[in-house]
């Protein structure tokens, strides 16, 4: 058994609670238990878990392992906190909100002997699944995936390409290593309007397009225009739910990790795939901040 807490109770954390006291049968999840939950807030006990104080988490002998769920911006102090305190980690995606905070919390996990598992989600979704199948095989000629979203607070969650990290490790896992080639962002504070807008090309230099566009009342979209030398995808292909929720198939992979499960090559991959986004990341925010170029 797994001691488990939960920091964080808010959309997802709240989700986490409700998975973590329904495990799916005869899954790894079921080796996990439910010690109690950590919030800023006093929030008693939830479906008779039990609040207990961040210090008393990390000193728990009986917690081995966190889900962190906390906004962005305190994902790298929470992570650093419980694998200091010699614990497993499985943080919500962004892992961190630079790329070297990220690199120093997998080295500080290493040193520790401890799993760092990052939640990506995106890569779960059944309509995910069948993209990526229509997609392997094809050689790309270019294309762009377009997001639009409900306004996000940037202070608590970081640049638009660390908070966007979901639309890049599509990208990646799509069509392979990536180097950025431009990126701008136009914002309009007072309406809390932002689009980040990357430009990246594919080993073999083919142009691709990122665009993350956020404002207050934005539906949650995705729009995809992927061209490839037999014919253009304009539409996220439609594919029936799963019956497994998305955390849940994501807690799963975390339990089997920590049961050591999980091949090296698998984790070797994962690790390359979630530092690649973030340096990719950390790329596009230095092109977005460089003051425009000057052409005379
Ligand atoms: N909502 C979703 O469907 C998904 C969310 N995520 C990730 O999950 C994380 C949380 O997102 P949401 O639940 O949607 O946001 P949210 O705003 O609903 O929840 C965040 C919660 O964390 C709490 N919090 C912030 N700092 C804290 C700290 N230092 N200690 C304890 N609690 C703290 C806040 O009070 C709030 O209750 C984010 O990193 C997000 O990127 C990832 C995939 C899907
Ligand atoms: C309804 C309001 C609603 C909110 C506030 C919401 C928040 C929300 N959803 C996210 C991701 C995500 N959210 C979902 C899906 C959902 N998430 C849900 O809360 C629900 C109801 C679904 C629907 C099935 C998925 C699949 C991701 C992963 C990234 C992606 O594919 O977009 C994230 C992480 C950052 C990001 O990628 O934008 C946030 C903050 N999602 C919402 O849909």
């Amino acid at each position: 058994m797994f001691g488990t807490v939960v920091v964080g109770i808010g959309i997802a954390g709240s989700v986490r609670l409700r998975d973590m006291l329904n495990p799916m049968p005869s899954s790894p999840s079921e080796h996990l238990k439910l010690v109690g939950f950590v919030s800023r807030r006093t929030l008693g006990s939830i479906n008779e878990v039990k609040q207990i104080g961040l210090q008393d988490a990390l000193g728990n002998k009986e917690i081995q392992a966190a889900i962190i769920s906390t906004d962005n911006k305190s994902h790298e102090e929470n992570v650093r906190m419980f694998l200091e305190a010699g614990k497993h980690v499985l943080v919500e995606y962004p892992m961190a909100l630079s790329a070297s905070t990220a690199r120093e919390l997998w080295e500080l996990a290493e040193q520790k002997g401890k799993i760092l598992h990052v939640e990506h989600i995106e890569l779960l979704t059944e309509e995910y699944k069948q993209l990526k199948k229509e997609v392997t095989g094809k050689e790309l000629v270019k294309g762009t995936l377009h997001f639009t979203g409900g306004a996000l607070d940037e202070e608590r969650s970081g640049f638009p390409a660390f908070s966007g990290i979901a639309r890049l490790t599509w990208l990646i896992d799509l069509f392979g290593d990536l180097t950025v080639t431009s990126a701008t962002r136009e914002e309009q504070k007072e309406e809390s309007y932002s689009r980040m807008t990357a430009h990246f090309q594919t080993a073999n230099k083919k142009p691709l397009t990122w665009i993350e566009e956020r404002g207050p009342g934005m539906r949650r979209d995705k729009k995809i225009s992927f061209c490839f030398k037999s014919g253009c995808l304009e539409n996220l292909p439609e594919a029936p739910r799963s019956a497994v929720g998305l955390f849940m198939q994501d807690q799963n992979l975390f339990a089997k990790k920590l049961f050591g499960q999980v091949s090296r090559e698998e984790l070797a991959a994962e690790k390359w795939r979630i530092l690649r986004c973030l340096d990719l990341a950390e790329e596009i925010r230095q092109h977005c901040e460089r003051p425009a170029e000057i052409h005379s």
